[in-house]
């Protein structure tokens, strides 16, 4: 395939209420054998450890899952970044980024010492930045590093037109694109349920309250309890059995642009092939020409901030 370490081996950096999910998750589904933790609260980590450990004799499949350091990096298969602040009620995810930047110089920089070759998944906000900053402290290649780009809004997307028309959200078809924050943009132009387009059946006005709803539930779940964890958990989860199992199923996760809609040098969410390679493809979906003009501006918005953190 190419030289990435091999096996189901998955460190995940950062144990808090995304962390301890997604770890919840992947032991739930059978995704991965081996499960390493490590977080700067160590007691923390050890004690999610300890926790998760008491339901392995439930789950699916077998999987190891211990306490560990940085060290436990250089056999993995994929390293997966929850580790950082959060947003508080009030603060959009961009207010995060020169914290969560210098926080992940120091993880991108341990993790690699310790002689890493796999997949870095990352999820901390402002997750595309992010991501980004994972791409340049690594120097893997842009395909091996995939933020959780608009997985989550692409699920609130389908959840809401789901229950719009009494249709399972796994049966309807449509990504919301572009950062992962107020920019985002949902492409009605080719969303559907079993190829019938959706647009025509809503009024814009309705369609304007959808794109609302989806932009502002992250605003609106952490006003109501905190922060979120069990949706973008779901996410990462899925994402990391596209990667481990080689599945070639197209989803939407933060991709670097070389090209790709007229835009280059960006992580972004967009649709892609994801299998053991990372990101094998992205999907150029066509866009209309409103799309096309609100996913320029998110790219912009990212790019600014790209712009004023590493000036060239
Ligand atoms: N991409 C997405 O769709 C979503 C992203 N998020 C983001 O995920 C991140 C984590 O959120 P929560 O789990 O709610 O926060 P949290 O505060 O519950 O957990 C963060 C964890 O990171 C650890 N940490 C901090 N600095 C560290 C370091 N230098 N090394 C190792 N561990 C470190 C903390 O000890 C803590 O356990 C946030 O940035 C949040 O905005 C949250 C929901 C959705
Ligand atoms: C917190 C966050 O990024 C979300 O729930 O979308």
């Amino acid at each position: 395939m190419m030289n990435v370490t091999p096996g189901s081996k998955v460190v995940l950096i950062g144990t808090g209420a995304v962390g301890s999910s997604y770890a919840y998750a992947l032991m739930n589904q059978g995704i991965c054998d081996e499960l390493v933790l490590v977080d700067l609260n160590q007691e923390k980590a050890r004690g999610d450890v300890m926790d998760l450990d008491h339901g392995i004799v439930y789950a699916p499949s077998s999987i190891q899952i211990r306490f560990g350091s940085y060290q436990d990096c250089h056999d993995a298969a994929l390293v997966v970044i929850c580790a950082g602040a959060a947003q508080k009620p009030g603060e959009t995810r961009l207010d995060l980024v020169t914290k969560n930047v210098k926080i992940f110089d120091s993880i991108v920089t341990s993790v690699m010492d310790s002689g890493f070759n796999g997949i870095f998944l990352v999820a901390t906000n402002p997750v595309d930045i992010l991501t980004y900053a994972t791409r340049k402290f690594s120097g893997l290649p842009k395909e091996r590093v995939i933020g959780s780009g608009t997985i989550l809004d692409s699920a609130r997307f389908r959840y809401l037109l789901g229950e719009e028309f009494e249709t399972a959200p796994t049966s309807v078809h449509g990504y919301i694109i572009g950062e992962h924050g107020d920019s985002q943009l949902p492409v009605w132009s080719s969303a559907n349920i079993s190829g019938t387009p959706i647009a025509p059946k809503l009024t814009e006005e309705r369609k304007e309250e959808i794109s609302t709803q989806v932009r502002e539930a992250a605003y609106k779940i952490i006003e109501s309890k905190g922060a979120t964890f069990y949706g973008i958990a779901m996410g990462l989860a899925k994402i990391t059995r596209a990667i481990l199992k080689n599945e070639n199923v197209v989803l939407p996760v933060g991709a670097m642009l070389n090209g790709e809609f007229g835009h280059e040098d960006v992580y972004i969410g967009v649709p892609a092939v994801i299998n053991r390679t990372g990101v094998k493809k992205i999907v150029e979906l066509s866009l209309d020409e409103k799309e096309q003009g609100q996913f320029a501006q998110s790219v912009k918005t990212l790019k600014d901030i790209q712009a004023a953190l590493w000036k060239k």
